[in-house]
């Protein structure tokens, strides 16, 4: 009989911390542990957070009825490192060095392999980060930009496409190397991957301007408009910053992130919220139909995944402009917990190897 694996998951995001813990695929227990904005705000970086984070998720650890000296591995989500392939990753002094300087910038993801790291260290098991949001595969042509000065960044949420993309690829009968397929990873962010054989060769870049607008972010925007805002004089570099990120999509047109209460301002009879969910699906399948030209029309299926894809209204919006593409296949939510653990797992189990940051 094979052996069985203990596994702790961690998943950072702004507000909250996801954590799960496995025993081989099966979930112990999973909880999101909220951080309220008095607590986060307390701390100037997101890396101060450190101490304070890793004490919840110990607590909860506990208070779940499992001990630390239980798991044979601990995973977290992996930041904003320099771009690497898709692929689970030891957490290395190396690496730890480069999460804690946001060697390209602050996101809640960099504490996954820090606090994963000093957990594991303590009970003498591995640490491993998986698919962070960095994997860049693009192809060379997609780095192109445009400006010379200017490079395409890869930078999406790899873990949760890579998982659903493999999710849609067992139900075809078929591995995630033997497929092309579109995904469409719908939450706070979006981003709009095109999966070719198991690499994602283009993407736009979720964090920094490109694609599709989303709840939280302006996506693409015209640039010489943009570039007179940035020199109009009534704006900081931080206030353009946050109208881009945070600030820009749902939030900037009607006030809030959330697609729950632009659904319900639609069903009370708010045209200006339906105009501006409709644009932001219609957005979603254009860029859909920009990565099935990238797969030169060859697509086996379109994934939408995230938040939004509980939305039946969102989801109608995109199928009936890309249907004609290929088959849809609607994953609601995330699988990023589960894709944590299968990728620790696949280590453990010599399935593949870990590779080295
Ligand atoms: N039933 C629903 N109908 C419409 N929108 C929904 C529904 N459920 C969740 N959402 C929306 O999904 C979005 C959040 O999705 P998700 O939880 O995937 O994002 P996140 O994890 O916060 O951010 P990200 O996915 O960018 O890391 C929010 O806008 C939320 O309102
Ligand atoms: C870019 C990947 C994750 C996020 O949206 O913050």
């Amino acid at each position: 009989m094979s052996k069985n694996f203990k596994i702790l998951t961690i998943n950072p995001g702004s507000t909250s911390t996801k954590i799960a813990v496995f025993d081989n695929e099966e979930l112990v227990f999973e909880k999101t542990l909220r951080h309220s904005s008095e607590e986060i705000g307390k701390y100037e970086k997101i890396s101060d957070q450190f101490e304070f984070r890793k004490n919840v998720i110990e607590e909860a650890v506990k208070e779940n009825g499992v001990k630390l000296e239980e798991l044979d591995a601990v995973v977290g989500r992996g930041g904003l490192l320099k771009p690497i392939e898709g692929g689970t990753y030891k957490v290395t002094d190396n690496m730890i060095k480069d999460l804690k300087t946001g060697v390209l910038g602050e996101h809640a993801s960099n504490l996954g392999g820090i606090i994963a790291k000093e957990i594991a260290d303590k009970i003498n098991v591995p640490s491993f980060i998986v698919d962070p949001v960095v994997v860049d595969e693009l192809q060379d042509v997609a780095r192109i930009s445009g400006m010379p000065e200017i490079e395409r960044k890869s930078i999406f949420h790899a873990l949760n496409q890579k998982a659903t993309a493999r999710r849609a690829a067992v139900e075809m009968g078929k591995t995630y190397e033997e497929i092309n397929v579109i995904v469409a990873h719908m939450g706070g962010g979006i981003s709009v991957g095109a999966h070719e054989n198991g690499k994602v060769i283009d993407v736009a870049n979720a964090l920094d301007g490109e694609g599709p607008f989303s709840p939280e972010r302006t996506g693409g925007l015209p640039v010489g408009d943009l570039a007179k805002m940035c020199f109009s004089g009534k704006y900081t570099l931080n206030d353009i910053k946050k109208k881009i990120k945070g600030n820009g999509g749902l939030v900037g047109y009607l006030g809030t992130n959330d697609g729950r209460d632009v659904e319900k301002m639609i069903k009370e009879g708010n045209e200006k919220a339906k105009l501006i969910y409709e644009a932001m699906a219609y957005q979603v399948a254009k860029e859909i139909g920009a990565c099935a030209t990238v797969l030169k029309g060859k697509v086996d299926a379109i994934v939408l995944t995230g938040g939004i894809a509980y939305s039946k209204m969102f989801v109608n919006w995109i199928q009936e402009r890309v249907s004609f593409i290929g088959e849809v296949k609607v994953y609601p939510g995330e699988d990023e917990m589960i894709a944590l653990a299968q990728g620790g797992l696949r280590v453990l189990r010599g399935e593949e190897e870990a590779k080295t940051y």
